[in-house]
C-alpha cells in the first residue's frame, strides 16, 4: 500500500483538494510543507492562465504588471443563473478551478433554461439557414437593432431562436450563445482594479460576451447593493451588480432586471465604466421560449489589439461616498455612477 505521507501521494491528494480551496485556504495549505506549496503554486499559476477554467471556448488569462496579486477569485458560468428559491440548495459555494487534469471543454450546447422559468415551447420551424430571416418568427420586426454596432447610445435589443425552435446550436440566429468567441485578457489596472482587454482587433458590431451572473430578485438586489456599497467604500469589494430596466414610451419602468456577477460571474465582471460611453454597446436579447432578456455586449466601433472594453454603467449621481472614477475620457464626470437602487 502507498504511504499516505509520501511527497508523490500528498501531491496526488493535493490536486484534488487544492483547485476547491479559496485563495485565503490555499495561502494557508501551502504553509504546511513543501509539497503543498509547490502544489498551491502550481494552482495559482493555472488559476492565472484561465479566468474562464475552460468553461469558454478560448482561455481568458489575467495579466498583471501591477502588483502581486496573480488572479481574481469568482465562481465562473457562462450563463446567468436563476437564485434558488429560499430553503433550497443555494448557489455553488466552490468549484474546482486550476487542477492538473485536463477539463474536457464544456459543450456550450445545450444550455440550461437561462431563467429557471420552465420554457415556453414557441419557436421558429425555419427550414436549415432561413432562420433569421423574414420569415422566421424569432425576429423581431420592431427590434431596435439589427445593427447591434450602433453608437447612438442606449440600449439595442434582439431576438434570437431559442429551445422551442427546431433549428441546432449551428444557426446564425444564435449569435450569442455559444460563449465567448474572441481572444481576450484581465488586465491589472493601478487604480481601477482587474479590466477586460481585447487581445485581438474586433470589427464594429462583433458579440464580445454576454453579462452573466446570479438572476435576483429586486428586494435581494436592494439588500445586496447596501452591502456592497459598503463594502466598496472601504476598497474591500469590486461589486459587479448590474440593474437593467426596460421602460414603456411612457416612461414608466415596466421591467427590471437584476444581474449579479460579484459572486458567480463571467468574464463580463471585469468590464470597467467609461463616462464617454466606452467602446462596447449593450443589447438586450431575448432568446424565443425564454422569459428573461438577456445583456450581451457588442463592440460599438472598431476595437484594437490590446484596447480595454468599457460601457457606461449610467449616468454618475454625485454622492458624498461615490468611488472616484479614473476611466481617463475627456468627458469624465469624476465620480463613478452608482446604482439607484
Ligand atoms: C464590474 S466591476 C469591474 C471590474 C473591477 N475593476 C474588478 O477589479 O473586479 C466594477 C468595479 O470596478 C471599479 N471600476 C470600474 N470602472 C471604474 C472606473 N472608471 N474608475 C474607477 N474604478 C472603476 C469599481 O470598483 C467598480 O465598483
Amino acid at each position: 500500500m502507498r504511504n499516505p505521507a509520501t511527497p508523490g501521494a500528498i501531491a496526488e491528494s493535493a490536486d484534488l483538494v487544492l483547485p476547491l480551496l479559496s485563495p485565503r485556504d490555499l495561502a494557508a495549505a501551502a504553509s504546511a510543507c513543501r509539497s503543498l506549496r509547490a502544489a498551491a503554486a502550481a494552482v495559482t499559476t493555472r488559476r492565472a492562465a484561465d479566468a474562464a477554467r475552460s468553461l469558454e471556448p478560448l482561455p481568458v488569462p489575467f495579466h498583471n504588471r501591477v502588483d502581486s496579486k496573480p488572479y481574481a477569485y469568482f465562481l465562473y458560468t457562462p450563463y446567468s443563473l436563476a437564485r434558488p428559491a429560499p430553503g433550497a440548495s443555494s448557489s455553488p459555494s466552490a468549484q474546482p478551478w486550476g487542477g492538473a487534469w485536463a477539463r474536457p471543454p464544456v459543450p456550450t450546447w445545450p444550455r440550461p433554461s437561462l431563467d429557471g422559468f420552465p420554457s415556453t415551447v414557441c419557436g421558429c420551424a425555419c427550414e436549415a439557414g432561413e432562420c433569421g430571416g423574414p420569415r422566421c418568427t424569432c425576429v423581431d420586426a420592431e427590434a431596435d437593432v439589427a445593427d447591434t454596432g450602433s453608437e447612438g447610445g442606449g440600449m439595442g435589443s434582439l431576438r434570437e431562436c431559442g429551445d422551442g425552435c427546431a433549428c441546432g446550436p449551428s444557426c446564425g440566429n444564435r449569435r450569442t450563445q455559444r460563449g465567448v468567441a474572441v481572444r481576450l485578457r484581465v488586465v491589472r489596472h493601478l487604480h481601477k482594479g482587474w479590466g477586460l482587454h481585447a487581445v485581438e482587433a474586433l470589427g464594429r458590431g462583433q458579440f464580445v460576451c454576454e453579462y452573466a451572473g446570479e438572476f435576483l430578485t429586486t428586494e435581494e438586489a436592494r439588500k445586496r447593493q447596501r452591502l456592497y456599497d459598503e463594502l466598496a467604500s472601504v476598497g474591500k469589494l469590486s461589486p459587479a451588480l448590474i440593474v437593467i430596466r426596460e421602460h414603456l414610451p411612457s416612461g414608466k419602468a415596466c421591467l427590471r432586471v437584476n444581474i449579479d456577477a460579484t459572486k458567480v460571474g463571467n468574464v463580463a465582471r471585469f468590464i470597467n465604466h467609461s463616462c464617454d460611453g466606452g467602446n462596447l454597446h449593450p443589447v438586450l436579447v431575448r432568446t424565443s421560449g425564454s422569459l428573461l432578456p438577456r445583456l450581451c455586449f457588442f463592440s460599438a466601433g472598431d476595437i484594437m489589439e490590446g484596447e480595454e472594453l468599457t460601457f457606461s454603467y449610467g449616468d454618475a449621481r454625485v454622492r458624498p461616498n461615490g468611488l472616484h472614477c479614473f476611466c481617463g475620457s475627456s468627458g469624465c464626470c469624476g465620480v463613478l455612477p452608482s446604482e439607484e437602487t
